[in-house]
Parts: C-alpha cells; sequence; structure tokens
C-alpha cells in the first residue's frame, strides 16, 4: 500500500483509526489534509465503506476538486459518489431536497452577495432611510452576523439586546429591515449564502426524522480548516455526527482568519467537551517549506498571546533567505515583482505556476498586473470581479432564473425592461408593491397587470409574460443548453449585443456566447446525471471563482487575496504591500484581538511557501484616488531578521513624484457633499399597520360607498367610491394613515368593519 507507506507515524494514526471522534490541531503544511484525503481513500478501499455514507467538508471547491482527484487515484471512480463540497454546496443539496418542509419550492434561488445587497436598497430606500447611515454593505454584514450566530429576525426584533446595540450602532431600524429583506427573501423563494447554513440549521432543529435520516446516511463526517467554522456551520457538524461519532476535524488555530465572517475559533476548545471520547494527534513536522521559511513563520506566530502551543519543524534544506524587496512607488513594485519572476524563471528553470502574488486587498492587484502584462507573463486573478459577476452575464443569468423561479424578485428587476420595452422604474415598482400589499405572489401580479397598470405599460408586461411562458415550456422539455441558448436569443439580449459594434460591445457578446460553451460542456460532461437548466444554475450559484480556469493554459502565475490562498502552497510565494495601515489593515487595528489575526494572516501568507519567498512594500501608493506615503509594516520587522535578505539588486531610486492627486483643484470629500446634498432629506419611515389580533378578510362582493374596512397593512379607511365596471372591481379608500388608494377587490384582503 504505498499510499499508507507515504506517511510518517502520527499521520498513519490519523488515517486508521477512522472510528469515533478525532481532532487533528497542527501547524501548517504539516500534512493535516493529506491526512484528511487518504483517511477517505482508507474508509473506502481497506474498510469498505460506501462512499455515499462519507460527508467531506471543505473550504473551497477547489480544494474539494483536488482531493476528490487524489482518493480518485487510489480508490478509482467509486470517488465520484462521495458527499464532498463547501458546507454551502452540499447543505444548499440537502435544502432542495428537503425544501418542502421550510416552505420554500425546491427550485429555490440561491441570491449571491450582490442580490442581497441590492435587495438592501431598495428596502432602505422604501423605508425612507438614509443610505449613508444604512450602507448596504454594512447592513448586510451585520444580517449576515446574525444569522451566523442562527438569530433568526423573529428573535432579532424581540430581544431588546439587538435593539440596544443597534441603538448604539446609531442604526435603530435594522430589526425592521432584517424583518422585511427575510420576508422579501422567502416571497421570492430565495436564500442568501447565510440561509444556506442558517435554513439547514432550523430543518434539523424542527424535523428530527430529517436530522435522523442524515444522521445514518452519513456515517463518517470529515472537516478539512475546522479553525474557520462558524457556529451555525459547527452545530451542523455536530448534530450530524452525533449518532455514529465518527467525526474528523483538521485544522491550525495560528491560521484562524474569518473571526469577522463569525467563524470562532472556541469551536475547537468546544469540541472536547461536545465529543468527549475524542482522540487528539499532533503532527508537527512540516513538509512543506524550507527551514528557514518554517522558522520565519514560527518566529512570527509566537507573538501571539492567544494560541495553542506547538512545535513545527522541518528536515527540508535550509534554503534561501527571505527577499525583502523596497519599491519607490506601488508601480515600481510591479515592476520589481515581473522582473524577479523573470529572472527566477529563466534561472532555476520554473514556470509560471510555481509563483503566487499575495495581497491583503483584491485592488492591489492593479500595479501588478499591468507590469505582468507588459512583462508578457501570464496570470490569473482569483476573487476581484469574476466571470459570473460581469453584467452581460448577471442579465442572462437572471433570465434564466426568472424562468425556473418566477418569485424570483432581484432576477425580475433585472429583466423586465432589458432588452427595453417601456417599461419603467415606476410600474416595475408598482407591480412589486402591488404583490407585497396584496400579498399574492409576483407572477400572479404580473399575469393580472391589467389590473395595476395603465394600458401601454400594461401590453407590454403582458408580452413579457407570454415571453417567459415560452421559456418555461422549454425549461420543462429540454436540457439546460438548449433552453439558455433558446432564451438568449429571444430574449433578445444576444441581439443587442450583437448590434453594439464596439470593442465592449463585442466582448461582451463573447462573453455570452463563452456561458453558452460552458452550459453545454455541463450538458455534455458523462458524470452529471440531472442536466437541467436548474441543475447548472445551481451549480453556478456555488461557484467560487476558483473554478474558473482557462482549460487551455494551466501556466499562469496566482494572483489572489491571502484570505483565499488559505490551504494552497506555491514554489515561491510574493507577499506584496507590506505596509502599515494596509498590512495590517487599518481597519482591523481597533484591538489586540483584530492585531493578532492580522498577523495570523501573515502567518498563513508565509506559510504557503515551498521554496522562496519574497516580502514586498512601497514608499507610496494611490489609495482612494490619492497618492500616499506609506511606512514599512510593522510585521517585516516581527520576523527574526536572521531569516531576511535586504535586496539591493532592485536599488530604489529616490523618490519621483510625478503624479498628482487629480485634476488641479478636485476635492473629492466637497464632490462627495455636493452629492450627498442633492439627495432630497429622508422621508418618514413607512410604519405599516399591525392588523387587530381578529383579522380575518370579510366577503366584498357586497361593498359599498361608505362603509369602514380595515386593511392588513394600510389599517382603518372609509371606502368613498366603488368601481365595478371594467373586468375587475374596484374600491377607492381613503385610509387614516395611508391616505387615498386604489385596492383590487379580487386581491384585497379587507375586513368590513361596519
Ligand atoms: N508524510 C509526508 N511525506 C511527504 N510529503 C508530505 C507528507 N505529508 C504531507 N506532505 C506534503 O506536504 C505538503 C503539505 O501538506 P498538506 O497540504 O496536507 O498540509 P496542511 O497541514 O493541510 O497545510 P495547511 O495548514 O497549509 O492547510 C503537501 O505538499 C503534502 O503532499
Ligand atoms: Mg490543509
Amino acid at each position: 500500500m504505498d499510499y499508507l507507506a507515504s506517511l510518517n507515524e502520527p499521520q498513519y494514526e490519523g488515517v486508521v483509526n477512522t472510528e469515533g471522534p478525532a481532532m487533528i490541531i497542527a501547524g501548517a503544511g504539516s500534512g493535516k489534509t493529506r491526512v484528511l484525503t487518504y483517511r477517505i481513500a482508507y474508509l473506502i478501499k481497506e474498510k469498505g465503506v460506501d462512499p455515499f455514507s462519507i460527508l467531506a467538508l471543505t473550504f473551497t471547491n477547489k480544494a474539494a476538486k483536488e482531493m476528490r482527484e487524489r482518493i480518485a487515484t487510489v480508490v478509482g471512480s467509486n470517488a465520484r459518489n462521495l458527499w464532498m463540497g463547501t458546507f454551502h454546496s452540499v447543505f444548499a443539496r440537502i435544502l432542495r431536497a428537503e425544501a418542502d418542509r421550510l416552505g420554500y419550492p425546491s427550485n429555490f434561488t440561491i441570491y449571491d452577495a450582490d442580490d442581497s445587497k441590492s435587495l438592501i436598497k431598495t428596502i432602505v430606500k422604501e423605508f425612507g432611510l438614509d443610505d449613508k447611515v444604512y450602507k448596504p454593505n454594512v447592513v448586510f454584514s451585520r444580517i449576515s452576523s446574525a444569522k451566523n450566530r442562527l438569530v433568526s429576525w423573529q428573535e432579532y426584533v424581540n430581544n431588546p439586546i439587538y435593539a440596544a446595540d443597534d441603538e448604539t450602532a446609531q442604526k435603530p431600524e435594522m430589526g425592521r429591515i432584517y424583518k422585511t429583506y427575510a420576508q422579501r427573501c422567502f416571497k421570492a423563494n430565495a436564500m442568501d449564502f447565510d440561509d444556506l447554513l442558517f435554513q439547514t440549521n432550523v430543518l434539523f432543529r424542527d424535523h428530527v426524522d430529517i436530522l435522523n435520516k442524515y444522521q445514518h446516511r452519513f456515517k463518517y463526517v470529515l472537516v478539512d480548516e475546522f479553525q474557520d467554522t462558524n457556529v451555525s456551520q459547527y452545530l451542523i457538524t455536530k448534530k450530524l455526527s452525533a449518532v455514529s461519532q465518527n467525526i474528523a476535524v483538521v485544522g491550525d488555530d495560528a491560521q484562524s482568519i474569518y473571526a469577522f465572517r463569525g467563524a470562532n475559533i472556541e469551536n475547537i476548545l468546544n469540541f472536547e467537551k461536545d465529543f468527549p471520547d475524542l482522540k487528539v494527534i499532533k503532527l508537527e513536522q512540516n513538509y512543506r517549506s524550507t527551514q528557514n521559511i518554517v522558522n520565519a513563520a514560527n518566529s512570527v506566530i509566537a507573538r501571539n498571546k492567544g494560541q495553542i502551543k506547538k512545535k513545527v519543524w522541518t528536515t527540508n534544506n535550509d534554503g534561501n533567505r527571505i527577499d525583502l524587496i523596497k519599491s519607490i512607488s506601488d508601480n515600481e513594485e510591479g515592476r520589481f515583482v515581473a522582473s524577479a519572476i523573470f529572472e527566477q524563471k529563466s534561472q532555476n528553470n520554473y514556470k509560471n505556476e510555481d509563483f503566487a502574488i499575495l495581497y491583503r486587498t483584491n485592488s492591489q492587484s492593479r500595479a501588478i498586473e499591468e507590469s505582468l502584462r507588459k512583462s508578457g507573463i501570464h496570470y490569473k486573478i482569483y476573487g476581484g470581479l469574476s466571470f459570473y459577476q460581469r453584467k452581460e452575464i448577471k442579465d442572462l443569468m437572471a433570465y434564466l432564473r426568472f424562468a425556473m423561479n418566477t418569485a424570483d424578485e432581484q432576477s425580475f428587476r433585472r429583466i423586465i425592461n432589458l432588452p427595453k420595452r417601456g417599461i419603467g422604474p415606476t410600474s416595475v415598482e408598482k407591480i412589486v408593491v402591488a404583490a407585497f400589499e396584496h400579498d399574492i405572489p409576483l407572477w400572479e401580479v404580473l399575469n393580472n397587470v391589467n389590473a395595476f397598470l395603465p394600458g401601454r405599460a400594461a401590453n407590454a408586461v403582458n408580452d413579457f409574460v407570454t415571453l417567459i411562458k415560452s421559456f418555461q415550456i422549454y425549461v420543462q422539455s429540454k436540457d439546460a443548453y438548449e433552453t439558455a441558448s433558446h432564451i438568449a436569443k429571444n430574449s433578445g439580449l444576444l441581439k443587442e449585443l450583437y448590434d453594439d459594434k464596439t470593442v465592449e460591445g463585442l466582448n461582451r457578446y463573447e462573453n455570452v456566447q463563452e456561458l453558452l460553451n460552458a452550459i453545454k460542456e455541463f450538458v455534455e460532461t458523462p458524470e452529471v446525471e440531472d442536466k437541467s437548466l436548474g441543475a447548472f444554475l445551481q451549480d453556478v450559484a456555488l461557484l467560487t471563482d476558483q473554478d474558473n480556469e482557462d482549460p487551455d493554459n494551466k501556466d499562469f502565475v496566482s494572483l489572489m487575496t491571502i484570505h483565499s490562498s488559505k490551504g494552497l502552497e506555491f514554489k515561491n510565494v510574493f507577499i506584496v504591500g507590506l505596509e502599515e495601515d494596509l498590512f495590517p489593515s487599518q481597519m482591523m487595528m481597533s484591538s489586540r484581538d483584530d492585531l493578532e489575526e492580522e498577523r495570523r494572516l501573515f502567518y498563513v501568507a508565509i506559510t504557503r511557501a515551498k521554496e522562496n519567498l519574497y516580502f514586498s512594500y512601497a514608499l507610496s501608493r494611490y489609495r482612494y484616488g490619492r497618492l500616499i506615503n506609506c511606512e514599512p509594516s510593522r510585521f517585516i520587522e516581527e520576523v527574526d531578521p536572521s531569516f531576511i535578505f535586504v535586496n539591493t539588486r532592485y536599488g530604489s531610486r529616490e523618490p519621483k513624484l510625478g503624479r498628482n492627486d487629480g485634476p488641479p483643484g478636485f476635492n473629492a470629500n466637497f464632490a462627495r457633499n455636493l452629492m450627498a446634498n442633492k439627495k432630497s432629506a429622508p422621508k418618514k419611515p413607512l410604519q405599516y399597520h399591525k392588523p387587530s389580533a381578529d383579522f380575518r378578510p370579510s366577503d366584498t362582493s357586497g361593498l359599498q360607498e361608505g362603509m369602514k374596512v380595515e386593511h392588513p397593512k394600510f389599517g382603518f379607511g372609509k371606502v368613498s367610491k366603488m368601481d365595478t365596471s371594467g373586468a375587475n372591481k374596484k374600491a377607492k379608500v381613503i385610509f387614516e394613515d395611508f391616505g387615498e388608494k386604489t385596492l383590487l377587490l379580487t386581491f384585497a384582503k379587507l375586513r368590513i368593519v361596519e
């Protein structure tokens, strides 16, 4: 068995002791992921365990793919049947299967962060709140953090703790926004990313039979990067393995870098309490990096107070010292990095794929990209604006999503007037508000639109509905590729792009073609059983950027944030932008804990390198549209100097300040204030009526002028006029708080008071 022979003693223990709870907390590069991989191979091959009953949770889809490939080399095609993927992808699959228990249809849409934020923006606007105070980003992350702590909106609105916290943060309307956001998602048959975990918890909490089913199905549960699981994820794994007790987790507390997203290091400490029979395995030998790199990493992490003490050592060569590169500007930094790559490649026979450039924030990639492009070095950016975030792709995807799920409000808003059909934002608002106020599905409003909109707009909407219905016939009878091509053509999207003969237009046209290619590839993959549009959309919703690789050219330098480099390894690693306020980040410096988290991030970055490591900083850099002076990061000084080589080969010249801060007299703040003042003052927030406890809609066939009625949202009012002329009977009601409204009696829920 050569795969077992390649393991050291404690690794071997970790692989073959498959029964009962096990935990490996060990340093970077010590083979944790390898143990997990081989443990699965061992279960299948040696213990004859059915791959269907093994659930392995990884941090990225890329990691899952690599693991599966490695397992396949040992066990063969059987590896296909493993349940392996990120928490989100695995539980989305389970949620689809059990959706009806939660009141969702199984074809629910998954909202990405953009969808969520634009919904939040709409709500903030509808409430007449100030979007400078209620920034979509901030509101979104507060909601996300609540969900990841398993706080439902009901609990959020009722528990004064949250209200107090929101008062302090000067966001007193948070509860109301969370509630409306959650209700609107539900109404749109949509779950956001956090819901995938939150709802799984609800499912397992409220439906014991389902929990039982999966507890018996998954006899073995394995989790990689355990230090970054949040409370919500931890609870799911704990519940799933409560019966079998066969849970194996691996992680490194020194690499915990998602505290801001609710990941909770306490999970490691609780694990021992939750599984008293726990077997703990220590791995100390690092197989990845040179002595210098391992020791440099140790010297950095030793400064953190909060950590589980462990030794990490290696028998690898000393290797080179860390190259420290100083540049005058971010552009020069880019050039130095490109020259260093060029030089290494020609002298030491490295390929592009042997290099990674890691940075703290995505925006740092621009200068680096520019110089790589000029030097003709092929590179790939992970993260940032990925293929699926481009406008034209999102447009077509919205059509596909809407054809699948006509309750999907965000997709509806995107496509209703695209290409232009003369349906303006006011009509769109009327439609959405009608669905909300009458509490009926969006699709029902669209199908009865003449009742809600005046003639011309209504006709345009009717055409749209007919179009979507024709798409639905495809959805039901054809595969994803035929359906998507048909929709791309007949929606008018492709034609519009085709007619746009600019370079960007052409590019966009090609991107849409590229999406169709991807769908074709999906349909033609033999392993894919379900070739429907729904299956494809599900696949895509869970894609991380790391999955869209250009299959024709695999030899590229990788550019990514340190966060997305977790678990990966490269022969040569550049950590760029090592400057105060950038890394450690200014935003993360409010406490000692934050600084420790930034330091763990630095530790993660260092430990990605196998052979050579470079630190780089610039003395000036463009940030927020201004040129600012920078100081070297404190982290550079924290590394024992005996491991560092100050590289003067790329020797810096005296500062040359050629660039300025934008056009003369330009003052970004002033401009921003000017814009802000143009906006009208916030309106008084809408406060809907709470229906009386005994509210029951009455039969309104006998409704007459002068009668007093109660509406579940608008409260009490008096009927001022009846209109029985058209096909749809209408009543004009003057409400005490909301003024005059015209209601359609087919839809309106009214209680006749007297
Ligand atoms: N016993 C071994 N013999 C040879 N190589 C090994 C051994 N164990 C691990 N490796 C190699 O060392 C490298 C690091 O292993 P692995 O990625 O599993 O570490 P890890 O602990 O998961 O690291 P990280 O904390 O960064 O996720 C890999 O290239 C792996 O193949
Ligand atoms: Mg790993």
